[in-house]
């Protein structure tokens, strides 16, 4: 049965309590990309949890994740032929490498865009430690929910996005990725069957599975805290971006960017455009530590 825009506002997502390990640091580092130039010690600060381990401040998204709810027929969401929109992040403390966190997961907001082209649902999550309550990010989405366009919602508000500049990027950095990218990222507890079943990749329109979106965003994610914030993972502040285009595992990304925070990614493969309309902000070096 299909939603209407009240059934689905008012869907309750249950509270998420996670209890974090290194190794969950390690491997949210390693199933984005970390750890593949064995020379490079930032890197390493990542992965190797010998070291004074830091988590990847992208790994917001995956914690205390209430997973792929959607799938829920009683959303009435068309769950296999959901995509992954926008993603933003915003960081307010470094990210815990051992403990307890909280997510809070809510719809907050529906747009019809009509029958035939889809709907969007934003939701957004708030992660605390679960002993001192203390906030750490705010994660918010955009699913676009291609198989839900007409159900009678409004058409708007939508947001427009950021532009990058129409000069050449500063930086330029190719990031690979591995053919079994996406099946390491599901252990993050990121379970849609899109990433990992063809027959279920096939019936949502794609010769074979795509990359998780989230997947892409740690790998871009990675770039930019190379080039903007040189791995000083507590100067990250906060991330935007649409994708635009998916991602095949085994691809490389290309991610292009700009001086004042503004990025982009293609696939040169195939030239698709598949992150637009990026802003990283970055803390300067000595306001990094601060807080
Ligand atoms: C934390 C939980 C989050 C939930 C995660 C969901 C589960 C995940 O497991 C699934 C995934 O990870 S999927 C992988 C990542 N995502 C993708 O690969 C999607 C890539 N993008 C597309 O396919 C198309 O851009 C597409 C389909 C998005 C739009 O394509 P088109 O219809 O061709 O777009 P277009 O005609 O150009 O525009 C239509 C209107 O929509 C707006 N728009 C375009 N791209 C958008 C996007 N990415 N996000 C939000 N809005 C978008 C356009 O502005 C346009 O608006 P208007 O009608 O006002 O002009």
């Amino acid at each position: 049965m299909a939603f209407t825009y009240e059934s689905l506002m008012s869907h309750h997502i249950p509270e998420v309590r996670q209890r974090l390990s290194k190794r969950d640091s390690v491997l949210y580092a390693l199933s984005v990309g970390f750890g593949q130039d064995p020379l490079d010690t930032s890197q390493l600060e990542f992965v190797d949890a010998h070291r004074h381990l830091k988590a990847v401040p992208m790994m917001s998204v995956v914690l205390a994740h209430p997973g792929f709810w959607m799938a829920d027929p009683a959303t009435g969401i068309d769950a296999v032929r959901v995509v992954h929109g926008e993603q933003r992040i915003a960081m307010h403390r470094p990210l815990p490498v051992e403990g307890e966190v909280i997510g809070t997961t809510r719809i907050t907001g529906l747009v019809d865009k009509g029958e035939g082209r889809g709907a969007l649902m934003y939701s957004e999550k708030v992660v605390r430690d679960a002993e001192t309550g203390t906030l750490l990010a705010t994660t918010k989405s955009t699913t676009f929910l291609r198989g839900n366009g007409g159900f009678g919602g409004p058409p708007g508000p939508v947001a427009e996005p950021h532009s990058p500049p129409e000069t050449p990027p500063d930086s330029v950095v190719e990031m690979p990725t591995r053919p079994e990218q996406a099946l390491y990222y599901r252990l993050n507890g990121d379970d849609n069957p899109l990433h990992a079943d063809p027959a279920v990749a096939a019936r949502a329109g794609f010769p074979r599975p795509i990359l998780h979106g989230l997947c892409t965003l740690g790998i871009v994610g990675h770039a930019l805290l190379r080039v903007l914030g040189d791995y000083d993972s507590a100067r990250f502040r906060e991330l935007a971006m649409r994708f635009s285009a998916p991602v095949y595992p085994g691809e490389t990304v290309r991610v292009e960017i700009w001086r004042d925070g503004s990025f982009r990614a293609r696939v040169p493969e195939r030239d698709v455009v598949v992150i637009n309309n990026g802003r990283a902000v970055f803390a300067a070096p000595e306001e990094g530590a601060a807080r």
